[in-house]
């Protein structure tokens, strides 16, 4: 099946990892949070299920490493959360019988959903691995939520896309969101009506996280910031796509650790509006919130930033943006997230990616395809 992306994890058949669960570090929580983080060995869930570990919550994450970029670099991720002793089960969340073996173990008290198959423009070569990870996988992990005793509060990864075509600036969670432009988009808006029908139903407690364009260290090799990095790097063109009538596309480029914090301040009241273990203290609720940075920058800005960090100039072929999923800009209203959550983004798009370009050269070692070492 091609859209299930080539995967390494081994068949759940001898559930080989239920002992290093058992005895490992992850159960026992300090504060009363056992967290289940789906996509873990992807970027953000690495660097989440990082934050979390490191205040002392209960931490064990799913990931089936598929290939959809270089599976080695999210086992990287992956041998880095080993490190701290926070492990991650190979396995897809669309397979029952893990998401029940691992409740069974462990009494998660919270779900931390990022699991997904990511990346606008990919919609279209590969369709049917959106469905299957992000409508019915998500599908999967509630049912698994639903019938868990205690319920988990789940708190999961929406996306800036829903807004589609919506071209009322900024972007706020009122804003009409029923014109995506791409699968990608139509999945997460699938998604934040599914998780809407558990909560009604069943009393989920549910958070909708609407990323905008998140970049950091550790980040995601299909997008433009790492993948023009690279190209740069190795002396090879990079394609900037134009808007419609000569206008430069604008993305609201929020860094990792400012979304990390977002994600945990949902956790945190999240579990407050239903009870430590999933008690409920009153209506479980329904949220969305956006997580954006609130200044986008547009991509010719952002490459003249990666020019001057890795003093290099780049090879730009403009070219007008194809009928692909792309939107012309995003740009967020913050102010639900900054009044309920206390998110304040506060990392500036040159100083994130200079962090970026200085992670990426310790990262891969590379030179600048003429012999020459890079320094940032
Ligand atoms: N990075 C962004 O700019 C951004 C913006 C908006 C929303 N999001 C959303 O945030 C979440 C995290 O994104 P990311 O950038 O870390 O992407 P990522 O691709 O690095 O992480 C997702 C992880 O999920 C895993 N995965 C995919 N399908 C799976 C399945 N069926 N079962 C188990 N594991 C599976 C992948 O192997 C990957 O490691 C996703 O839901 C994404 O759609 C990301
Ligand atoms: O916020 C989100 O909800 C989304 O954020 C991210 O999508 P995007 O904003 O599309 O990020 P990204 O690919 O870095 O393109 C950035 C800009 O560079 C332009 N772009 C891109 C590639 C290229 O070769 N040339 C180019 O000009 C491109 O046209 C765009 O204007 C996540 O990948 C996605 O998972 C999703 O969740």
């Amino acid at each position: 099946n091609r859209y299930l992306h080539r995967t390494s994890h081994r068949s759940a058949g001898g559930l080989h990892w239920e002992k290093q669960i058992r005895s490992s570090a992850q159960i026992r929580r300090k504060n009363g949070f056992s967290v289940l983080v789906t996509g873990a060995g992807g970027f953000v869930g690495t660097h989440v299920s990082l934050a979390l570990n490191k205040r002392g919550d209960g931490v064990v994450g799913i990931d089936n490493f598929n290939d959809y970029y270089d599976p080695s670099l999210k086992k990287s991720r992956r041998n880095i959360l080993r490190s701290k002793n926070v492990f991650i089960v190979e396995g897809d969340i669309n397979d029952q019988r893990i998401l029940a073996k691992l409740f069974e173990i462990v009494k998660f008290t919270h779900v931390m959903h990022l699991a997904a198959q990511a990346g606008v423009r990919y919609a279209m070569e590969n369709p049917n691995s959106y469905v299957h990870s992000n409508i019915a996988g998500l599908v999967t992990l509630l049912e698994q939520c639903k019938s868990a005793n205690p319920q988990p509060a789940i708190v999961w990864a929406s996306s800036s896309s829903v807004y589609g075509l919506n071209d009322k600036v900024p972007f706020s969670e009122a804003d009409r969101t029923d014109q995506p432009a791409s699968l990608y988009a139509a999945t997460k808006k699938a998604g934040e009506e599914i998780t809407h029908t558990y909560n009604h139903i069943y009393g989920l407690s549910i958070t909708g996280l609407r990323f905008f364009t998140v970049y950091g260290p550790w980040g995601r090799p299909d997008m433009a910031y790492f993948s023009f990095t690279r190209n740069i790097l190795q002396g090879k063109p990079i394609t900037v796509f134009r808007g419609k009538n000569g206008m430069d596309l604008a993305r609201d480029f929020t860094y990792i650790d400012d979304i990390v914090k977002g994600c945990v301040a949902s956790l945190d009241t999240a579990s407050k509006s239903t009870g430590l273990g999933g008690k409920k203290k009153g209506p479980a609720p329904y949220r969305i919130y956006n997580l954006g940075n609130t200044s986008p920058v547009t991509v010719p800005v952002l490459v003249g930033i990666l020019e001057k960090n890795l003093k290099i100039k780049a090879k730009k072929n403009v070219v007008d943006m194809p009928g692909n999923g792309d939107v012309p800009f995003t740009h967020a209203n913050i102010s639900l997230a900054q009044r309920e959550l206390g998110y304040k983004p506060t990392m500036d798009l040159p100083t994130g990616l200079k962090k970026f370009v200085k992670w990426y050269l310790s990262y891969y070692g590379y030179n600048d395809g003429k012999g020459n070492s890079v320094n940032s």
